[in-house]
C-alpha cells in the first residue's frame, strides 16, 4: 500500500527542491518529477484535497492525468479578446523550456456573456502537482512558478503542496439517487419556438444552422461525487474524452466527450466534423441498418457537411495543406451514434494554440453558421448561460496541445445535476424529434444516474 501514498517519490521530490534552493534559478518556471508505480488515477484525485482538482483523458490516447493545486492560474472572470490571450500566454510560455509544462483549463462557449462564477469566461492552471499515467507507471510532476515570488517561500509553499498529498482510497461507491425534480430550460413548448425560428425560410437563408440546446436540472436526495460519477461514465463511453474541472469543493463539471477540438502535434493538426445523430440499434443487424440510414439522411449529412465545410475553410489561411475526409463514417457511443469526418492540416510555422482556438472555436458543431449570427441567436434566445458547456477544455503545451469540445456534460452542485444537450437545426429539423435527439444524448448519464 505504500506506494499509494507515494511516500518514496516524494522524499524524492523533496530532496530535488532542497537542491534547487541551493542554486541560483534559472528560468521562472522550474518542473520537477520522479517515477512511481501506477495507481488508480480517478480514485487518486477524488482522494485529495487541495484544489483545484483536474482530470483529463485523452480520447486516443492511454495517458491519464489527474492535477491538483495551481502555482499559476489565469482566471478571466471578465471578457477577454483572444489577442490578448494569445499574448499572456506566448509571454507564460517564454518563461520555461521543459517540454513537459502543460497548462489546463477551459474557453466558456461564448466569452461575451457572464459564466459560471469561478469557472470564468477562460481560466487555465499550472497545475502545482500533476500525476500523469502511462500504463503501469506514473510520473509525479511538481511545478513551480519563481515568477515575482520570493523564491523561499515558492519552494515552501511547493513543498506543503506535496506533505498535503493523500493516499489513494478507493471512489465511494456510486449510489441510487432519488430524483427530486427535473426542469428543462427552454421547456418543450419555447424549444418549439426556437426550432421554427431557426428553420423559418428567410431566417435560415441567411443563418443555415443553429446549435440549440436545453439545460436540464436535476434535484436529487442526495451528494453526488463527481469523480465516482465520471469513472462511471469513462466506463459507458471509453472512447470519448474523459475529463472534469473542479476549482472549488462546491461545484464541478465533468464531461465524457466525442468530440475533439483539435490536437496539434508541432505543426500537424487534427480535427474533425462530428455532427449529425442518430440512436443505437438493439441487435447488431438494427445497428447497421440505423447507421446506414444516418449515412443517407440529408439533413443529418447537411448537419456535418456545414461543420466540415466551415473548418476547412477557417483553417486555410493558418495552413500549408488542410484535407476532410470526404464521406463521412460512423461514430458509435453507448446510446447514439454519429456522423464523423476527419479532418487534417500541416499548419504554417508561427500558428499558436490561441489562433487555432479563435478560427475554430466555438465549430457550427456547437454554435451554428454563420458564427456571429448563430451565437446572438442563441445569446437571445436560448434562455440561460452554457457556461462551459460546448466550450473547449483541454491543454496548452509548446509541442502538443489538445481541446475537447464539452458537450455530453454536467455541472456537479450539492444535490443538484445540470445536464446538457444540444442538437444541430438545419433546414427540415423537426422540433420533436430534435427533443428526441436530446434526450438520446443524454440517455447514457441519465442511465448511470438512475443505476445509482
Ligand atoms: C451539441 C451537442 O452535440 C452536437 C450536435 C450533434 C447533432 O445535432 O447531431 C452531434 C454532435 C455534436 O456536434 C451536444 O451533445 O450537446
Ligand atoms: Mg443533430
Amino acid at each position: 500500500m505504500s506506494g499509494h501514498v507515494f511516500s518514496q517519490q516524494i522524499n524524492e521530490l523533496k530532496e530535488k527542491l532542497i537542491k534547487l534552493k541551493q542554486t541560483p534559478v534559472i528560468e521562472p518556471i522550474v518542473q520537477l518529477s520522479a517515477d512511481a508505480p501506477s495507481v488508480p488515477v480517478l480514485s487518486w484525485l477524488g482522494s485529495q484535497v487541495i484544489y483545484p482538482k483536474i482530470y483529463w483523458h485523452g480520447r486516443d490516447k492511454i495517458e491519464e492525468v489527474a492535477a491538483i493545486g495551481s502555482c499559476k492560474d489565469f482566471f478571466f472572470e471578465d471578457q477577454i479578446d483572444d489577442d490578448s490571450l494569445a499574448e499572456l500566454y506566448q509571454n507564460q510560455r517564454g518563461k520555461s523550456h521543459g517540454q513537459d509544462i502543460r497548462y489546463y483549463g477551459g474557453l466558456a462557449f461564448d466569452r461575451s456573456v457572464e459564466c459560471w462564477g469561478e469557472f470564468g469566461r477562460a481560466r487555465f492552471v499550472l497545475p502545482r502537482i500533476e500525476i500523469r499515467r502511462n500504463g503501469n507507471t506514473i510520473r509525479i510532476l511538481l511545478n513551480l512558478n519563481f515568477d515575482n515570488t520570493c523564491p523561499q517561500q515558492e519552494c515552501e509553499d511547493a513543498l506543503a503542496a506535496l506533505m498535503q498529498i493523500q493516499r489513494a482510497t478507493p471512489l465511494s461507491p456510486p449510489k441510487k439517487l432519488a430524483l427530486m425534480g427535473r426542469s428543462d430550460l427552454p421547456n418543450y413548448p419555447r424549444w418549439q419556438e426556437l426550432v421554427e425560428q431557426v428553420t423559418q425560410q428567410q431566417f435560415n437563408k441567411t443563418t443555415p444552422k443553429v446549435v440549440l440546446s436545453r439545460q436540464t436540472q436535476l434535484e436529487v436526495d442526495d451528494i453526488i461525487d463527481p469523480w465516482t460519477l465520471l469513472a462511471c461514465w469513462q466506463g459507458r463511453n471509453p472512447n470519448s474524452f474523459q475529463f472534469g474541472f473542479q476549482f472549488s469543493k462546491n461545484k464541478a463539471f465533468i464531461s465524457c466527450s466525442p468530440e475533439r477540438l483539435y490536437l496539434r502535434r508541432q505543426q500537424e493538426l487534427y480535427t474533425e466534423a462530428l455532427a449529425g445523430t442518430t440512436i443505437r440499434g438493439l441487435n447488431q443487424e438494427e445497428d447497421q441498418c440505423l447507421a446506414q440510414q444516418l449515412l443517407d439522411d440529408t439533413k443529418n449529412s447537411h448537419e456535418n457537411q456545414l461543420v466540415r465545410q466551415h473548418i476547412v475553410e477557417s483553417l486555410a489561411s493558418l495552413s500549408q495543406y488542410v484535407g476532410a475526409e470526404e464521406v463521412p463514417k460512423i461514430f458509435k457511443l453507448n446510446h447514439i451514434q454519429h456522423l464523423h469526418r476527419d479532418i487534417r492540416a500541416q499548419l504554417k510555422m508561427g500558428v499558436s494554440d490561441f489562433d487555432l482556438l479563435k478560427a475554430l472555436h466555438p465549430t457550427p458543431a456547437v454554435g451554428g453558421l454563420p458564427r456571429f449570427s448563430a451565437l446572438n441567436f442563441i445569446r437571445q434566445r436560448e434562455g440561460y448561460a452554457r457556461g462551459w458547456y460546448a466550450g473547449a477544455c483541454g491543454y496548452l503545451n509548446h509541442y502538443e496541445s489538445e481541446f475537447s469540445v464539452a458537450i455530453r456534460s454536467a455541472l456537479i452542485e450539492p444535490r443538484r445535476i445540470n445536464l446538457f444537450a444540444g442538437a444541430g437545426i438545419v433546414a427540415g429539423s423537426d422540433p420533436q424529434a430534435e427533443w428526441q435527439e436530446l434526450e438520446n444524448k443524454l440517455a447514457t448519464i441519465m442511465s448511470i444516474l438512475i443505476d445509482f
